[in-house]
């Protein structure tokens, strides 16, 4: 008597992007080489593999929603975090077209204030601005915009997105009523805000901000305190930058009634929400779930036995609001997630408490970051290969 063939296993894959090293898209097709490989080898059926790479926010969230929501990508002029002209992209949906909605614009900031664009310079944190995002976000003003998704994370600046509501029009001014300089660093001799000149159509259009953490602006697991080191923050920075980013949300209140102090999110890239929330009536969303609900990740994972995540670098980071969390979070009951990263910081009990069977990471032995890096893709599929067989063994069910 011949052992039955065992059915295709239905696997998605939806990883990040291992920053540095591999985009979402090209992560979710080494791991479909790896499990097709895998099952071909052990003289399986070909698994049902569906490719569903992911965005938490941050970078590469353009990407995915350009493609979900088939917006036209344009690109313009603006100014990086250290005041560099750069091009970056954006995109808009077409004015009147047939879905009947609103004219859409989408903005990733990390376009404008991303950390990678300023990575040839020494950092300075006290003096890195937002205002080349407020630039991109005039410019969807200006194209017709009515409803604005901006998507931040991954940037260099700390300065509570006073730089970006500077770029649309708002002016800071200090005691003598002379505009401040840019960055947090100067936040704390901040008096009044005036928002006298504000872009006229700024007010009128739905604001939404994807963020990629909930991490609040201020404290401890504030904007400062959190990111602000990889930003090139000193230890008595990051006190400058939080007590300017606590002063900021101090003359927002008196001026809005809106307190940003205890909003989740509110710290994402810098505190960019801190100015825009009270001011322009914007909502904070979380980044994974607002990719995870525009390709559809529910649907994909309807019926999976196992899906794959994964991001470079898995750390308790990766449990606040990450992409890591929305696939355990959409995975039906009874469907395997594990995870592949470049790294992973996490004991098995903080893997097993968030959800995941288990999370590997991409090493093969001692070796160093750079090579982790130029091989990230054969060693994403040989990763994706040993889940596979593991998997299919029924060890990780
Ligand atoms: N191939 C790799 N091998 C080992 N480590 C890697 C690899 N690729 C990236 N990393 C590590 O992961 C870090 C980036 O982590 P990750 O991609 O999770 O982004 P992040 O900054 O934590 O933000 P986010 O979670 O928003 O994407 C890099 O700084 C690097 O140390
Ligand atoms: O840009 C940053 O500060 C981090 O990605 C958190 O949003």
């Amino acid at each position: 008597m011949t052992t039955p063939a065992p059915r295709p296993l239905r696997i998605v894959l939806a990883p990040d992007s291992l920053k540095g090293s591999l985009p979402a898209a090209e992560a979710a097709l080494a791991m479909s080489a790896g499990v097709t490989a895998a099952a071909a080898r052990l003289g399986h059926p070909a698994p049902d593999v569906v490719l569903a790479p992911l965005a938490d926010g941050g970078e590469g969230t353009l990407d995915a929603l350009l493609t979900a929501w088939s917006v036209e990508p344009r690109t313009t002029a603006c100014h990086d975090a250290a005041g560099r002209a750069r091009t970056a992209r954006y995109g808009i949906s077409a004015p009147g077209d047939a879905s009947g909605l609103p004219v859409r614009g989408v903005l990733e900031a990390a376009e404008a204030n991303g950390l990678p664009l300023v990575a040839d310079l020494p950092l300075d944190a006290l003096t890195a601005t937002s205002y080349g995002v407020g630039e991109l976000a005039a410019r969807l003003l200006d194209d017709g915009a009515e409803e604005i998704l901006l998507c931040i994370g991954g940037s260099a600046t700390t300065d509570g997105g006073t730089g970006l509501l500077s770029a649309l029009g708002a002016r800071f001014l200090d005691a003598d009523g002379e505009p401040l300089p840019p960055g947090g660093g100067a936040l704390m001799a901040l008096a009044s805000i005036d928002i006298g000149a504000l872009h006229p159509r700024a007010r009128g259009v739905r604001w939404r901000i994807a963020v990629d953490v909930d991490n609040p602006l201020c404290g401890p697991r504030g904007a400062a305190a959190v990111f602000g080191p990889q930003k090139g923050a000193t230890p008595d920075d990051v006190a400058v930058l939080d007590a300017g980013l606590a002063h900021l949300a101090r003359v927002t209140e008196d001026a809005t009634g809106v307190s940003m102090l205890d909003v989740s999110g509110a710290g994402a890239a810098g505190g960019l929400p801190a100015v825009l929330v009270p001011f322009l009536g914007a909502e904070i969303v979380p980044g994974s779930t607002l990719v995870a609900d525009a390709v559809g990740l529910s649907g994909a994972l309807a019926g999976a036995d196992l899906v794959l995540t994964g991001e470079g670098s898995l750390d308790t980071q990766s449990l606040g609001g990450k992409v890591v969390q929305a696939v355990v979070g959409n995975a039906p009951e009874g469907c395997a997630v594990v995870a592949i990263a470049g790294r992973v910081q996490l004991t098995a009990a903080e893997v097993q408490g968030a959800g995941l069977a288990a999370a590997f990471s991409l090493a093969t032995g001692p070796t160093g970051l750079d090579e982790l890096i130029r091989e990230a893709g054969p060693l994403m599929e040989e990763a994706a290969a040993q889940v596979y067989g593991v998997f299919s063994a029924g060890r990780l069910r």
